[in-house]
């Protein structure tokens, strides 16, 4: 028979474990997976923020493409562990990769945007495919505004004219204002929409195009991109890529745009035709052009160097601390919800 003291003892265990556990998993929200689930193969297929990595890495087997220079190397020896791949906006699972991973069953993308990922071949296999939308809205389209801001009032172009001592030598020249400027928006999707309540707060009229008229929408709708781009001050192009988006902004568009227009690309580069781009900045047929994304990152046509009215980012429309955490949050969440059997926080296929 167990004494009381023995009874009392076993208690006390009990508690103080229930304490330990309840203090792990409040301050780990996402605890590693171990056991099972470590067995299980994940392939990262693109350069993640490191806390993405490194959880992958506690939660999964993990394997980094880049290890393998030889992709046969990989191929032949791991593709029977291999149950999901890891993207981002650089690269995702074309149909070469699926077709080599027999046991894949889930895309989880570090990204909103999903061009990289063949999603007909994904569903003809029967193959989740997450991504990462919502957490990095407001972020994007606070980047396009701040383009949009640099961009008319030249705040770049004039950080370097005090940097290099010209203001010694006078005044900087005037610039264009933004606010009440009309804004033409390609893709009302979540981005698009988040994009036009801030330029709202700027009274700035907006208009959009998209394949069909959101008829819930109050901002007026163009059915093609050149008319829109005839009637707007500001262009944004905020919509994904995909076949019929690719070059959506092409020669006839920037020439509909004009010589005091101004282009917008938080999207992906090849939304933009940027040969033609670079043509009609150089001959002064576009006002001037803010620029996230491009066509082969991260290499930019150097002729836009020299040019005073253009503002280049290394596309880092997500690119905060909280937001990238927040989205590798939500990779780890997918992840996990599948491999538990249990819903997708984020399913696109
Ligand atoms: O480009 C970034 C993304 O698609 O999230």
């Amino acid at each position: 028979m167990r004494s009381a003291l023995m009874l009392h003892d076993e208690t006390l265990w009990n508690r103080n474990l229930l304490r330990a556990t309840f203090l792990y998993f409040s301050a780990n929200p996402n605890p590693p997976i171990t056991g099972k689930m470590g067995s299980i193969g994940v392939l990262l297929v693109a350069q993640v923020v490191p806390y993405l990595e490194q959880e992958l890495d506690k939660r999964y087997k993990l394997f980094r493409i880049w290890d393998y220079p030889q992709k046969e190397q990989l191929l032949s020896h791991h593709t029977s562990s291999i149950r999901a791949v890891v993207g981002a906006s650089g690269a995702g699972a074309d149909a070469e990769l699926i077709e080599a991973l027999p046991k894949l069953e889930i895309v989880s993308s570090f990204s909103v945007g999903v061009d990289k990922i063949d999603l007909e071949k994904c569903k003809e296999k029967g193959i989740r495919v997450t991504n990462t939308p919502d957490v990095l809205t407001d972020e994007v389209a606070d980047l396009a505004i701040g383009l949009m801001l640099a961009l008319l009032r030249r705040i770049c172009e004039c950080d370097r004219y005090v940097r290099s001592g010209k203001w010694k030598q006078g005044e900087y020249k005037l610039t264009t204002k933004f606010s009440g400027k009309t804004v033409g928006i390609i893709g009302l999707g979540r981005i698009g929409t988040a994009i036009a309540k801030r330029a709202e707060g700027f009274n700035c009229s907006i208009s959009y195009y998209s394949r069909t008229e959101k008829r819930d929408s109050k901002y007026k709708y163009y059915p093609s991109v050149v008319e829109l781009a005839s009637n707007c001050n500001i262009l944004v192009v905020a919509c994904p890529l995909t076949e019929e988006t690719h070059h959506i902004v092409n020669r006839e568009v920037i020439n509909a745009l004009g010589p005091k227009g101004f282009l917008i690309n938080i999207g992906r580069g090849k939304h933009v035709d940027e040969q033609e781009l670079v043509s009609a900045l150089l001959e002064g047929r576009l006002g001037g052009a803010g620029i996230d994304v491009f066509e082969n990152e991260p290499y930019v046509p150097e002729e836009l160097f020299g040019l005073e009215n253009v503002v280049l980012l290394p596309h880092v429309g997500s690119a905060t601390v909280e937001t990238r955490t927040a989205m590798a949050d939500l990779v780890l969440g997918n992840l996990e919800a599948h491999f538990l059997g249990k819903p997708l926080l984020t399913p696109l296929v």
